[in-house]
């Protein structure tokens, strides 16, 4: 994983959570969505934080070590291990994750985008992990990203989000989007950041 991002700046890895890890995860989550606990997703951040249907339309619940069930924490611990990797292999000085829960409800979409905030450089790399049981390429929610850094246009690749299927790239150099879902669609996206950058 960690030699895909240095020599390509993103991997899609199949399997990284098991069957039972991953399901236990999506209960979770799905619990907290149907106890009302998401919120819709903005753009932007701090004062500049908006909701803008035309640009994405997932909701999200960030995750909160303090509060997390058994599975989510299992998650994070997986997280601060690859954390601890990048850093020997990639000398990144990753300091923390950041993370939530997103839930794609049917005709919801993320427009193309980079995963930086507008004047920040702290997201350095982004770790998606998807959630969905039997996902058919009928119900859309395609990950779209192109594979060449810093461009949005040229080659891409598509990742369908399958349960236990993990994408990490470096988040300021690769343009992705989610193209509409047509069935429920769960994930966790998260970020690892450096200080004050
Ligand atoms: O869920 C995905 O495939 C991507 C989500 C994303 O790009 C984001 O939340 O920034
Ligand atoms: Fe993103």
């Amino acid at each position: 994983m960690v030699e895909g991002l240095v020599t390509r700046g993103w991997v899609c890895l199949d399997g990284f959570l098991g069957e039972t890890e991953a399901r236990e995860l999506a209960s979770e989550s799905l619990e907290a969505w149907e106890g009302g606990d998401f919120r819709r997703a903005g753009v932007g951040r701090g004062e500049n934080l908006t909701v803008r249907e035309d640009i994405r339309r997932d909701h999200v619940l960030w995750l909160d070590p303090e509060n997390a069930g058994p599975a989510t924490r299992a998650y994070l611990d997986r997280l601060e291990a690859l954390r601890g990797a990048i850093n020997r292999e990639l000398f990144l000085g990753l300091f923390e994750y950041e993370g939530h829960f997103a839930v794609y409800p049917p005709g919801a979409f993320y427009k193309a985008h980079l995963d930086r905030h507008k004047g920040t450089a702290d997201r350095v790399v982004t770790a998606i992990l998807y959630l969905n049981d039997g996902w058919l390429p009928e119900h859309g929610g395609r990950l779209k990203i192109w594979t060449e850094a810093g461009r949005q246009d040229g080659p891409f690749e598509h990742v369908e989000p399958r349960m236990g299927t993990l994408v990490v790239f470096l988040a300021g150099d690769y343009w992705h989007e989610v193209e509409m879902a047509h069935a429920t669609r769960m994930s966790v996206t998260g970020w690892f950041r450096v200080r004050g950058a």
